[in-house]
C-alpha cells in the first residue's frame, strides 16, 4: 500500500471528484429502472438472464428450496447463526422505542405514537460473495420494531438458486418471502412493484455500485436506509500495535471488493513497514488474493502522522465505516473519535467480530457519511406521529394567541377554525 503523510492524504481526498464513470452508471441504472417500471416481471426475468446469466422459471424461493437449504447447511453453521441471532437481538432490543404521552394542566394531552413501517424490503448482496450475516443484521432490527411483512431480494447463483446459507439465515430471522432478483432491477421492483413483487415502503441493505445508485434514484418514492458504499476499515496504530493483527484486520475488509478501502494511520514508521510486510505475506495465503491486491493498490493507504492527536484528526476527517484503535490506551482515547460508523477497541476486537457476532449492526455509514448518520437500527424501521388533545377550556385559553399568529400569516381560515369554537363556547 502507498505510504503518505496525513497532509498528502487529505489533499488526495480533496482532489477526488465524482468518479469518471458516474454518468455511465446513472445511464445504466436509469435504463434498468424504467424497464422494470414499464414491463414489470418480464423485465425482471430478462434482466436476470442478461446480468446474472440465469434463466429463471420462477422468482419466488419455494418452500422446497428452503427445506433443501436447511438440509445443505452444517450443524456448526446453524449453531453459529443461533449465537449471532441471540447477540444481535440482545443488542438491538435496547433500541426499541415506546410511544409516550404527557399531560398538562387544564385537559391537555400531548404525545408521540411510534408505529412500525408496515412492509419492508431487504436487499442482500450476492454477486461476489453471499452474506447470511447481512440477513440477520437487516432483518432482526425490523422484527424488533414490529414490521409486519419483510421481503428479501438477492441475486441468484449461476445454478439459479439462492445460497443455502442465505436461505437458512432468512428462515431463522423470519423473512416472509425471498425473491431471486439482484442489482438495480431488484431495487426498482421493491420501489414500484411488479406483478409478483409488491411495492414496499422502505428498502434497506447494502449492495454494489448499481444497487447503491438505484437506491439513490428511487429515494423519495420509497424510503431507504442509506447509500452503502464499498467496505472501509481505518486502523489507528501506535508503537504498541501488533503488525500481524493490524495486517490481518486490514486484509479482512480488502477482500470484500476491489473498491474496498483499507487504511492504516500510524505514528510509527517501523509499524508501517512491518504491517506492509505482513500484508504481503498474509495475502499469499488468502483465497481472494486478486481482489485484495487490487483493493490495496487502488484505495489502500498507510498514513504517517506526527502525533496521535493528528492521527485522530485524520480519522475524523475520513469518518470511516469501521475504526479500530490499536493503541496503548484505547478507552482513554475514545472521546477523541467524533466520526465513525463502529469503533473497535484494543487488540482483541477485530472488525470481523462486529461483522458476524458481537451484536451491533454491521450495516454502517460509509464514504464519509458517518459525519451525519448512524448504524442501521430498530429506529430505522419505525415512524412517529405526534398526538395532540386539548379540552374546550384549554383551547379557549390559547385561542387569542392562535388568532394573532394566524392573522400575521394572513391565514384567516386558520383563525376561523379556532374562533368558531370560541364563539360556540361563549354562546
Ligand atoms: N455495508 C455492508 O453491510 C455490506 C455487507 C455486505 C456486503 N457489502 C458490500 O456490498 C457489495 C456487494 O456487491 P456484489 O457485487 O458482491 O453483489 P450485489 O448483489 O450488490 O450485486 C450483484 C448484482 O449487480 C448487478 N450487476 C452486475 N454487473 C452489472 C452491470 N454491468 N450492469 C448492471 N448491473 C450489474 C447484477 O444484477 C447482480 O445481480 C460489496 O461492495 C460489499 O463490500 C456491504
Ligand atoms: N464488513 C461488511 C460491511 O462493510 C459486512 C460483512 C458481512 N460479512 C462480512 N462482512
Ligand atoms: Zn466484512
Amino acid at each position: 500500500m502507498k505510504v503518505i503523510t496525513a497532509k498528502e492524504f487529505l489533499q488526495e481526498q480533496r482532489n477526488q471528484a465524482e468518479p469518471a464513470d458516474a454518468s455511465q452508471l446513472d445511464a445504466v441504472v436509469g435504463d434498468i429502472i424504467s424497464k422494470v417500471r414499464c414491463s414489470g416481471d418480464d423485465a425482471l426475468y430478462s434482466l436476470t438472464e442478461k446480468l446474472d446469466g440465469v434463466r429463471l422459471d420462477e422468482m419466488i424461493v419455494s418452500e422446497a428450496e428452503f427445506v433443501e437449504a436447511q438440509e445443505a447447511v452444517s450443524d456448526a453453521f446453524k449453531a453459529a447463526i443461533q449465537k449471532a441471532l441471540e447477540n444481535i437481538t440482545a443488542f438491538h432490543a435496547n433500541q426499541t422505542e415506546q410511544s409516550w404521552f404527557m399531560n398538562q394542566e387544564g385537559g391537555i394531552t400531548l404525545g408521540q405514537k411510534v408505529t412500525p413501517i408496515e412492509r419492508v424490503g431487504v436487499y442482500i448482496p450476492g454477486g461476489k460473495a453471499s452474506y447470511p450475516s447481512s440477513v440477520l443484521m437487516n432483518v432482526i432490527p425490523a422484527k424488533l420494531a414490529g414490521v409486519k411483512e419483510i421481503v428479501m431480494t438477492t441475486p441468484p447463483q449461476p445454478d439459479g438458486k439462492v445460497s443455502p446459507y442465505v436461505l437458512a439465515a432468512a428462515k431463522e430471522a423470519g423473512v416472509d418471502t425471498v425473491y431471486k432478483i439482484g442489482g438495480a432491477q431488484a431495487i426498482a421492483a421493491l420501489a414500484y412493484g411488479t406483478e409478483t413483487i409488491r411495492k414496499v415502503f422502505k428498502i434497506v441493505g447494502p449492495g454494489n455500485a448499481y444497487v447503491a445508485r438505484a437506491k439513490k434514484w428511487v429515494f423519495g418514492d420509497v424510503a431507504i436506509d442509506m447509500i452503502a458504499g464499498p467496505s472501509e476499515i481505518c486502523i489507528i496504530a501506535d508503537e504498541t500495535a501488533r503488525p500481524r493483527f493490524v495486517a490481518a484486520d486490514l486484509l479482512s475488509q480488502a477482500e470484500h471488493d476491489e473498491a474496498a478501502r483499507p487504511l492504516l494511520i500510524t505514528t510509527d514508521r517501523q509499524i508501517a513497514e512491518a504491517v506492509q510486510d505482513e500484508m504481503s505475506r498474509q495475502t499469499e495465503q488468502l483465497k481472494r488474493k486478486t481482489i485484495i491486491q487490487e483493493s490495496m493498490k487502488l484505495n489502500g493507504r498507510i498514513i504517517l502522522t506526527e502525533s496521535l492527536s493528528e492521527a485522530f484528526d485524520t480519522a475524523n476527517s475520513i469518518a470511516p465505516e469501521h475504526l479500530q484503535l490499536m493503541i496503548r490506551e484505547p478507552f482513554e482515547n475514545l472521546a477523541k473519535v467524533t466520526n465513525a460508523g463502529a469503533i473497535f477497541l484494543g487488540d482483541y476486537s477485530p472488525e470481523p467480530l462486529g461483522d458476524y457476532l458481537a451484536g451491533p449492526n454491521h450495516t454502517l455509514p460509509t464514504s464519509g457519511t458517518a459525519v451525519f448518520s448512524s448504524p442501521l437500527g430498530v429506529y430505522d424501521f419505525v415512524k412517529k406521529s405526534s398526538v395532540i388533545h386539548y379540552s374546550a377550556t384549554a383551547l379557549d385559553r390559547v385561542s387569542r394567541d392562535i388568532g394573532s399568529l394566524a392573522r400575521a400569516e394572513g391565514l384567516s381560515a386558520h383563525a376561523n377554525a379556532i374562533q368558531i369554537r370560541k364563539d360556540e363556547g361563549d354562546a
